[in-house]
């Protein structure tokens, strides 16, 4: 099992400064400096655990390369790529006012993507037979024409445009695993039969308006994107209830050429922006099924892509343990903080949970 890995020093550099944009310090509100949640900490400390276990050995590295601005258009509009490379010398904000970068922002963002291209390219190449692209800034709420929660540019839904344009693959899936809703990538598609979209997240965390199971998608796109909402507090038996009942099933039914995995961890117990408790054991469960879903439908065709996480210490573990599946590892490392996060009270499933992922469930035989 050959994995390719895409990590660059460049993505630890992209600064986001210390007050996250819609709360600058200010003493006479009591707001003191803390540093954007969307840091380098977290990501920065995967990668580090992916060395210091010797994970790395056993990946194939990828080097990124800048995404084009025809890759970028292929996705947002010129006004919206104007505004990032004016903004280039300077730094300043994303669109919505609480993704700030700094100067030369974009040069870095346009390595996110072109790292996330790159993995997915070379798995449709047969370079290698999956992929994980750690990269930064993250990309899923980017929409076309303005960027949004931390996100400059349309990481995945650039990559999934740049393979179909260069490499005539038909049809991909997007299974979304971030624990805010993949609004972006969404938006991309919403007209399109060709790419299936699939959102697992808790329920209106961000944005605050997306993300509903009515929402299905638009015109021939109608019925090829699923979201679904979960209530917050779902642990593992949740979230591998939603992967048995909706997303595999929809899947199998969508039959994709290649799928794309918006890795985020933030439904991790700790995580700073949710309110979820996926662990590590969870998280590489799940990256297990989706493994096993593209060995049985696409080749093995499968490409990670990393999206949010926060909490510095817990992130590493989570991305680790489905880094470690994807290459094949048989003896996984251990999850210091499994015995206490594994046991957490409601870990399983609870009913208020099955109600969610019933109503899901329910559209999964509308996918053609
Ligand atoms: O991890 C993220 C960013 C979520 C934050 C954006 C503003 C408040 C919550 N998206 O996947
Ligand atoms: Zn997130």
């Amino acid at each position: 099992m050959s994995t390719g890995y895409v990590y660059h020093e460049l993505y630890g550099w992209h600064d986001t400064g210390t007050h996250a944009g819609l709360l600058p310090a200010d003493p006479r509100r009591g707001l003191q400096p803390f540093r954007h949640f969307e840091n380098a900490e977290a990501k920065r400390r995967v990668h580090e655990l992916v060395v210091a276990t010797g994970l790395v050995d056993r990946l194939t590295r990828l080097a990124p390369r800048p995404a084009t601005d025809e890759e970028i258009l292929l996705v947002h509009t010129p006004g919206h790529l104007a505004r990032l490379v004016a903004a280039n010398d300077t730094g300043g904000d994303a669109g919505d006012g609480g993704s700030p970068f700094g100067p030369g922002a974009l040069d870095i963002a346009r390595l996110a993507t072109g790292g996330v291209i790159r993995a997915a390219e070379a798995v449709v190449d047969g370079e290698v037979d999956n992929s994980y692209a750690l990269v930064r800034p993250p990309g899923h709420h980017a929409l076309s024409d303005v960027g949004m929660g931390f996100c400059m540019l349309a990481n995945i839904a650039i990559a999934v445009s740049a393979v179909r344009a260069s490499r005539g693959v038909e049809r991909i899936a997007v299974v979304d695993i971030d624990v805010h809703h993949g609004n972006g990538t969404q938006a991309a598609f919403e007209d399109d039969p060709n790419v299936l979209t699939v959102s697992v997240h808790q329920d209106r965390v961000f944005p605050p308006d997306s993300g509903f199971v009515t929402e299905r998608g638009t015109g021939a796109g109608h019925g090829y994107a699923l979201n679904l909402p979960l209530p917050p507090g779902t642990g593992n038996g949740g979230y591998l209830e939603a992967m048995r009942r909706v997303v595999l099933p929809a899947l199998h039914r969508f039959r994709p050429d290649l799928i794309v995995v918006a890795a985020g961890f933030d439904a991790n117990p700790v995580d700073p922006l949710a309110r979820m408790m996926v662990t590590a054991g969870g998280y590489r469960q799940i990256g297990r099924m989706l493994l096993d879903a593209a060995a049985e439908l696409c080749d093995g065709r499968i490409a990670f892509a990393h999206e949010g996480g926060y909490d510095p210490v817990y992130v590493p573990f989570c991305a680790h343990a489905v880094i470690e599946v994807l290459a094949g590892v048989e003896q996984p490392f251990e999850d210091p903080f499994g015995v206490n996060f594994d046991n957490q009270g409601q870990q399983e499933l609870q009913p208020h949970q099955e109600t969610a992922i019933e109503a899901a469930e329910k559209l999964v035989a509308e996918i053609g």
